[in-house]
């Protein structure tokens, strides 16, 4: 029963797949020099370990976080750990760190998205990496504020307004990058024109890899509206990580020391699953990249539903009206 449940919750994830990957730490220290970074959900897990690598590489890292207590307290422990690397010797790069800044952004409120947004292009000369990373992953059935679907209206709605007022300013900023948080589970979503906000059904796993394959698919017809800009966007999947992701999942009490055994041995850390987002929004090596699908900082393959370009451009169309970007 124990190791039954252990395996449903792998194969939900997606499979155990490798912990194997580059890790780039290390990394010329001086490479985000000069540059803006913004990271969705950058307090906890993947967005965290994000945001402290690019800060030691240089970059003005901006935390968009829907809770400030929280998001403070992250950024306290960060600018801590980064003056202890300092003080334990010679840390490459610990000396040229970045700063670190935090704003409120909650994607469950389109009004929340528009003032953070309002807020970035009054105050930010300049953006040169945007990273949505922020999601909500298999809670019951809820909706946002402005009354969508909560997996789909954080996970896509929410990225897909914020990303769209940012564009002048990446634009202007170019070259610049956005990297979007996607997840293998996409496999098993598909995007439902006629119940998109779930109310005839709702199946919480199902709406998240609907949420996830929206991801791609706005990957895919951003990077097609972008080209010739400069500014490139890619997708990726973290891999399976040990983070707060799972809050909303049940685990029985007399299977959670099974559980935690299974995600120890096999999960990867938040710092290796961070690295692919690390890797598109710093290396040299995608310069000029967009529109590609990324696992442990590689390219990888996408199924045809991921790739369907007619399907990109009518969710681009109806989630334009749906955010008010077309009334
Ligand atoms: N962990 C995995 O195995 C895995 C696998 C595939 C894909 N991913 C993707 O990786 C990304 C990062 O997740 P994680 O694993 O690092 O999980 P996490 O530790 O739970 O981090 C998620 C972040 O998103 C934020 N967030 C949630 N709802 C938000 C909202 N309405 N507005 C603004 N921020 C919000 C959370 O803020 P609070 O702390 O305030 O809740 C948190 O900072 C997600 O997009 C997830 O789908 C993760």
């Amino acid at each position: 029963m124990a190791v039954a449940t252990a395996a449903a919750v792998l194969a939900a994830l997606g499979g155990a797949g490798t912990r194997v990957q580059r890790l780039r730490r290390g990394g010329d220290p001086g490479l985000m020099h000069g540059k803006t970074v913004l990271i969705t959900g950058a307090n906890s897990g993947l967005g965290r370990a994000t945001a402290a690598e690019l800060l030691r590489l240089g970059a003005r890292v901006i935390m968009g976080c829907r809770d400030r207590a929280r998001a403070e307290e992250a950024a306290s422990q960060l600018r801590r750990e980064l003056r202890q690397a300092a003080e334990c010797g010679p840390e490459p790069g610990v000396s040229g760190a970045g700063e670190l800044i935090v704003r409120e952004l909650d994607l469950a409120s389109l009004r929340s998205v528009r003032a953070f947004c309002q807020e970035m292009l009054q105050e930010e000369p300049r953006l040169d990496v945007l990273i949505n990373n922020a999601g909500i992953f298999q809670c019951p059935y809820m909706k946002t504020e402005d009354g969508f679907e909560m997996q789909f209206g954080v996970n896509h709605l929410g990225h897909f307004l914020l990303t769209n007022l940012l564009l002048g300013l990446l634009k202007s900023s170019a070259p610049s990058r956005i990297v979007v948080v996607s997840s293998k589970l996409y496999k098993y979503g598909d995007i439902n024109f006629d119940d998109l906000n779930s109310e005839q059904s709702y199946n919480k796993s199902f709406c998240y890899s609907r949420s996830k394959l929206a991801n791609i698919l706005f990957t895919r017809e951003l990077a097609r509206r972008l080209e010739g800009t400069n500014v490139t966007v890619n997708v990726l999947h973290p891999g399976i990580v040990r983070t707060n992701l799972g809050r909303h999942i049940h685990i029985p009490l007399l299977v959670k020391p099974l559980f935690n055994l299974v995600s120890w041995a096999f999960f990867k850390t938040p710092v290796e699953g961070a690295q692919t987002s690390i890797y598109l929004a710093s290396s040299p090596e995608v310069e000029g990249v967009s529109g590609r699908y990324f696992g442990d900082c590689k390219e990888e393959e996408l199924l045809p539903k991921a790739m369907d370009e007619s399907v990109a451009r009518k969710l681009w169309d109806i989630s334009e009206v749906m955010v008010g970007l077309l009334k």
